[in-house]
């Protein structure tokens, strides 16, 4: 796919996220990685709802800025899971409701804050590591992030106290992943105080999702 064709498709993506919900004034983020080993990346402080192929910010290989306006504060993050998720192909930051709502609970389990209830959520993300709070923008995030993404085969992390950053083989699947995961958190939320039956280890083993070291 061209650096052109995949501006659009990122704003696109950007825009029914924001469309629907997922993300809402200034909120989150997105990358994608290029074939020429750059990102285009979604500016600092802009509306995911409205972002045009003229609005990202284009980075090289170095990491370097090269064109478009000021790259999110996060940057560095995305960077640090690029880096050391080869497969990745693209990365989505969101403060969508639930996934937020999640993250802002006490005495959340480290190395995995949603326990698998459907297939899905293990097919696709597999489990869900907690990083420590630090404030947005913080170097602090990308150095937790790549330490948790070295020691959990999972695609996603939970930022405590504020949001969820979420991989993909390219952008759609990222986008797909983030959803999936939304969703399952809604679902744990709406099921509080209710019996679950969680998915035993023989059904999250058969799934093929990302085992759990
Ligand atoms: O979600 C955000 C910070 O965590 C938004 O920051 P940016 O506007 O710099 O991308
Ligand atoms: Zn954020």
């Amino acid at each position: 796919m061209t650096a052109t064709s995949k501006a659009e498709q990122l704003c696109s993506l950007c825009r029914s996220l924001f469309e629907r919900g997922y993300s809402v004034g200034g909120a989150g983020n997105v990358s994608v990685r290029l074939d020429d080993g750059g990102f285009l990346v979604t500016p600092t402080g802009g509306s995911l709802g409205r972002i045009t192929p003229a609005d990202l910010a284009r980075i090289d290989a170095a990491g370097k800025p090269v064109a478009g306006p000021k790259p999110s504060k996060e940057f560095t993050f995305h960077q640090a899971l690029f880096d050391c998720r080869p497969e990745a192909g693209a990365i989505v930051h969101l403060h969508s409701t639930y996934l937020t709502a999640l993250s802002c609970l006490e005495d959340l389990p480290t190395d995995n804050a949603l326990r698998p209830f459907t297939p899905y959520y293990v097919m696709r993300v597999g489990y869900l590591p907690v990083i420590p709070y630090y404030r947005p923008g913080a170097p602090e995030i990308g150095r937790d992030l790549a330490r948790a993404a070295s020691a959990h085969p999972v695609n996603a992390f939970l930022l405590a106290s504020h949001g969820v950053v979420v991989l993909g083989r390219d952008l759609e699947d990222a986008v797909n992943n983030a959803e999936e995961l939304e969703e399952t958190a809604r679902l744990a939320f709406i099921l509080r105080g209710e019996k679950i039956r969680y998915l035993t280890e023989v059904e999250i083993a058969e799934l093929g999702g990302p085992a759990r070291r």
